[in-house]
């Protein structure tokens, strides 16, 4: 007998950045985060757990058709290990319940975009496992209760567990029990939230988020000064989103992503994530605030070359005219959102940006998308994996 289930989560991208562990063991945090979560529709990780008597030997997992393997005591056990134990709690209390918690896993899972490239695969990979084995495990626990184990997986996939605008709060217990992720506000609240990400290269990045965090937490003197003012800017940050004051937003957005990079800049070898093109998107973008008086964009960058650019769907046509016009991309951008474009704002002066523009590909490609929901179920059809228990899409 088998049971199984799929699941779908979305990708989500920092506003105030999480950069920094106080515990690398449970993955807790220097300092409290908060992002925003992006449409499942265009960016997601899918995954199939099945648990079945008549699996042999021990778990296994495809990501994208190639089996990685599941460490010892490495994050993808921890996060499988707790959420058995918590069916395992289940099929004590109640002997009509079957053991699937006894039975060996098989789990595939897909990325339907760059995997290990600053696109945030590691947050919405680590939230679709959790979504399909608590799924295939019928567990009741909260999707905040949910948080604190994807937190295990990859601090950032905590927040994928959630739609909307989403806080990781530090906490400060040493276990960890209140080191999880809440909803600030739904998707609903805000949808004319937008975002245009800038895909300057999608090759596997130099330096993790995990060793890099490290690394500043152990040298840069500059960390303090950051972690002193990020309890302030996430009470602004919440405001702003609350009460939908995008130049707020911009404004903040804007300056924990230059903080952040700053503090990379601060380590000890020097961490550089940012290139010639995301520089000169960044001053794209600030003289598109400039020329129009109030902000309408924000830029944010993750450990990586590729901008995010927040704006507003009304504002998104001429982000999108600026981007197209200065950053020629190889690959066609069809717009799924259709917003059209718009006329750069008077006053615009283009010499920010080197004359002409770039060269075709140096942004290789645009994906526009919005705030979005959070994990979904999907049915029986949708599995990944075959009748024998191998994974159906092979890369
Ligand atoms: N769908 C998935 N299921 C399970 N694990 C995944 C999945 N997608 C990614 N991962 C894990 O996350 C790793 C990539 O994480 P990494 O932090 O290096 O990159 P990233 O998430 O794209 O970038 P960042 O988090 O810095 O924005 C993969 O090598 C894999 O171990
Ligand atoms: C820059 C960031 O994207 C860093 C994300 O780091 P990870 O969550 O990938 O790190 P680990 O917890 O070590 O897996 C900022 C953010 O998402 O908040």
């Amino acid at each position: 007998m088998a049971y199984q289930a799929t699941a779908t989560a979305p990708v989500n991208i920092a506003v105030i950045k999480y950069w920094g562990k106080r515990d690398t063991a449970l993955i807790l945090p220097t300092n409290s985060s908060l992002s925003v979560t992006l449409d499942q529709d265009h960016l997601r990780s899918t995954t199939t757990s099945r648990a079945d008597a008549a699996f042999q030997g021990p778990d296994r997992l495809w990501l994208n058709g190639k089996e990685e393997e599941i460490k010892d005591g490495g994050r993808l056990w921890v996060c499988i290990k707790e959420l058995r134990a918590w069916r395992r709690e289940m099929e004590e209390s109640d002997s009509a319940l079957p053991k699937l918690s006894e039975w060996p896993l098989r789990i595939a899972s897909y990325n339907n975009f760059p995997t290990a490239a600053g696109l945030a695969s590691s947050a919405s990979g680590l939230a679709a496992l959790v979504s399909s084995l608590s799924t295939l495990y019928a567990l009741p626990q909260s999707a905040s209760e949910l948080s604190r184990i994807a937190r295990q997986g990859s601090g950032s996939a905590c927040r994928s567990l959630f739609g909307g605008f989403v806080a990781w709060r530090e906490g400060t217990s040493p276990d960890g029990s209140d080191s999880l992720a809440e909803q600030v506000e739904p998707a609903s609240h805000w949808p004319e939230m937008q975002a245009l990400i800038c895909v300057v290269s999608d090759a596997k990045k130099g330096t993790s988020s995990t060793s890099g965090m490290q690394r500043t937490v152990a040298t840069s003197p500059l960390l303090s000064a950051r972690l002193a003012g990020v309890p302030a800017r996430m009470k602004a940050m919440e405001s702003a989103i609350t009460s939908r004051d995008f130049p707020a937003f911009a404004e903040l957005t804007m300056a924990d992503s230059n903080q952040f990079h700053a503090v990379c800049l601060d380590t000890s070898p020097p961490i550089f994530y940012l290139n010639d093109v995301s520089r000169a998107i960044i001053a794209l973008v600030e003289e598109i605030n400039r020329a129009n008086t109030t902000p309408i964009a924000a830029y944010t960058f993750d450990a990586g070359p590729n901008a995010v650019i927040y704006a507003q769907a009304k504002d998104m046509p001429v982000i999108i005219t600026a981007v197209k016009k200065f950053f020629p991309t190889e690959q066609e951008f069809t717009d799924p959102l259709k917003v059209g474009e718009a006329p750069l704002p008077q006053g615009f002066n283009d010499t920010v940006v080197r004359h002409g523009g770039w060269e075709k590909g140096a942004v290789k490609a645009l994906i526009h998308t919005r705030v979005g929901d959070g994990p979904r179920v999907l049915g029986e059809s949708d599995s990944l994996l075959g009748e024998n228990g191998l994974p159906k899409v092979l890369a």
